[in-house]
């Protein structure tokens, strides 16, 4: 768990709001993450978490506020901005390409970083061929790091659940990101696979040198790796600090956690 909050932040969000007709989503949040963070965001179903994320990968653009990412303000940029510049994600409902292999889905992911059209990729000159074989290479690396080297040929439908949630992370990571959202990496995972995969998560940050932000409902896992937690309720953020200021605070109890201190 490194924070180093001496460090200029690396993203900067101030007061993002979004409203759908009436109903305002999220009122004015605002984050501010260091390189190397590991934070939390969590809060009540339909608190407005996964459309912070949407907000912060240029999915839905804010009614008002600003993303500064490296001190560049990317509102109104399109997604692909957001990806060029640093920034990944994953989704709540997994979103691999079902019939295709472990490895292939990880070599998609990369396309945006090799930079050549349609044409070389048919002509294969001898720079491409090179290119390609690079690209393969990463990608099983990464496999490898994520213990996922076993399943590369796998198609992902075949792949067991908590493994095809590892192989969406690995594909977040192969766009070399600076910054990773998580949207409920355990969910749907039993008690073994969440001890893993926070094990996992801790390492990532580490191994990849990548900031994380992930939206979670396990508390467990939260309390346990984030090194600050923000809490949404209604659109609204409640409180934002370190895990045991957050586990005690009455708002928090009272609005997610409950008197157990479990939300999940
Ligand atoms: N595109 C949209 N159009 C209209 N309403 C939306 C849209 N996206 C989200 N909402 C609404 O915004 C609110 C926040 O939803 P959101 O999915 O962000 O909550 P959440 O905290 O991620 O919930 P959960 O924990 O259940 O995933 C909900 O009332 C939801 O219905």
């Amino acid at each position: 768990m490194a924070s180093q909050e001496t460090s200029s932040p690396l993203l900067e969000v101030r007061h993002l709001s979004i409203a759908f007709g009436g109903l305002r989503a999220v009122t004015d949040f605002n984050i501010s993450l260091a390189e190397g963070d590991l934070a939390g965001l969590i809060g009540p179903n339909g608190a407005g978490k996964t459309t912070v994320f949407n907000m912060l990968t240029g999915i839905y653009e804010p009614t008002e506020g600003e993303i500064l990412f490296g001190g560049e303000n990317l509102v109104g940029k399109p997604t692909h901005a957001y990806t060029t510049r640093g920034i990944a994600r994953t989704f709540q409902n997994i979103r691999l390409f079902k019939n295709l292999s472990a490895l292939d889905n990880i070599k998609i992911a990369c396309h945006p970083r090799i930079g050549y059209g349609l044409l070389p990729a048919f002509l294969r000159p001898k720079g491409v061929v090179e290119t390609e074989r690079q690209v393969e290479e990463e990608c099983l690396f990464l496999l490898e790091k994520l213990d996922l080297l076993p399943f590369a040929d796998t198609l992902a439908k075949n792949l067991p659940y908590g493994i095809q949630r590892r192989l969406e992370i690995a594909r977040a990571l192969a766009t070399s990101p600076k910054l990773l959202f998580l949207d409920e990496p355990a969910a749907g995972m039993n008690p073994q696979e969440v001890d893993v995969l926070a094990d996992s998560i801790a390492w990532i940050r580490k191994e990849f040198q990548v900031t994380i932000l992930l939206i979670e409902h396990h508390m467990q896992l939260v309390m346990e790796i984030c090194n600050r937690i923000s809490v949404l309720n209604f659109g609204v953020t409640i409180a934002e600090g370190k895990p045991e200021a957050i586990r005690n605070d009455p708002k928090v109890i009272e609005a997610y956690l409950g008197k157990g201190g479990a939300a999940a």
